[in-house]
């Protein structure tokens, strides 16, 4: 069963250069949560900072009872085995085949004896679909397959948080499919909190239980999916909707001229928010609420056609 992650008020700087400041949210345990935001808002430092990769400036980060962004460093190395991490090119050793690049963490931080390991690594093969590539380099497969491979090495030590830090990178829309699929059924097999940072808008509108999206320095807003689907705050509403109009701009905020060169236009209405992604064997996840459920209990209405099965594809949005 997975754990909660509780962050209070994190900034994090590199010398002058802030981050972000005062980020304050908790990743529900055996959640799934998704962190958006624009290139360079620093969602990689966020998932460095929680595994105690990099330490931020002020704050909190609280796991099983320890704040590993002040605890010492053997109370870290103790924390750190809950988590499991999937980096964006998969970080194989590309000399090793997927067979000892997945037992590795089995053979460097567990006694485990070689057909114990067998036994695990076999299991996790299978568990994201790579079973009869153990022999492969990594050189020799697609990057689909890569991530996959990073995936069951991520899996070997039975994380209670896993971090997957933009898993659609260089992946095709199909591939993406199958991978955001097989991350609900494993969410639905392990039960760990997942979070997973990504640029892809329909990852966002239909895996995570949870969205929060950073921008300018601080965390715009976390919460439900279907608060963030239905936001009509204007940083919220452009990023979710892939569109030019609004506050965020080509590289920073836009400037008071570029914000009053738009005054006439207005931002289209919200589409429909859509279904998100059910384990594909029908067994429910711990987490999984039923569609409209956090609208209704909000008095939201969502919008026209929201939660229909067969949904129409909206611009930038495959449904
Ligand atoms: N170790 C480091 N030392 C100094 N600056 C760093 C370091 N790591 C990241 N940064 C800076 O922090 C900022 C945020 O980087 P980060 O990679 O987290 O952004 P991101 O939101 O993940 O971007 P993208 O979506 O493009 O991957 C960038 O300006 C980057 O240059």
């Amino acid at each position: 069963m997975g754990v909660e992650v509780k962050v209070e008020g994190l900034t994090k700087k590199f010398g002058s250069q802030l981050i972000w400041n005062d980020v304050t949210l908790t990743l529900p345990a055996g959640e799934i949560s998704v962190m958006l935001g624009p290139s360079g808002t620093g969602k990689s430092v966020f998932l460095k900072s929680l595994i105690g990769l990099l330490k931020p400036d002020a704050g909190h980060i609280h796991i099983e009872g320890v704040d590993i962004a002040t605890c010492k460093e053997k109370d870290l190395y103790e924390v750190r085995k809950l988590f499991g991490v999937l980096f964006q090119d998969g970080a194989m050793f590309g000399s090793m085949d997927l067979y000892d690049n997945v037992a590795f963490p089995l053979r460097e931080h567990t006694k485990k004896s070689e057909s114990e390991i067998r036994n695990i690594v076999m299991d996790k093969m299978e568990l994201v679909g790579l079973t009869g590539a153990e022999n492969k380099l990594p050189g020799e497969i697609s990057g689909g397959m890569r991530k996959r491979a990073g995936l069951a090495r991520a899996l070997v030590l039975d994380p209670e948080v896993l971090l997957i830090d933009e898993p659609d990178s260089g992946l095709d829309p199909v591939r993406t499919a199958y991978i955001n699929q097989l991350f609900i059924d494993l969410n639905a097999q392990i039960d760990a909190t997942f979070l997973i940072v990504t640029h892809d808008i329909n990852t966002a509108r239909t895996v995570p239980d949870n969205i929060g999206l950073l921008y300018h320095k601080h965390l715009a807003m976390f919460g439900p999916r279907e608060m963030l689907l239905t936001s009509t705050e204007p940083v919220v509403a452009q990023f979710l909707n892939a569109q030019r109009v609004g506050p965020i701009g080509m590289s920073e905020e836009k400037d008071a001229d570029e914000l009053a060169a738009e005054s006439g236009q207005e931002m289209p209405p919200l589409p429909p928010v859509a279904l998100q992604i059910e384990p594909s064997d029908g067994r429910p996840r711990r987490a999984q609420r039923e569609p409209g459920a956090w609208c209704r209990e909000n008095g939201v209405v969502p919008p026209e056609g929201s939660f229909e099965a067969d949904m129409p594809m909206t611009p930038g949005v495959s449904a």
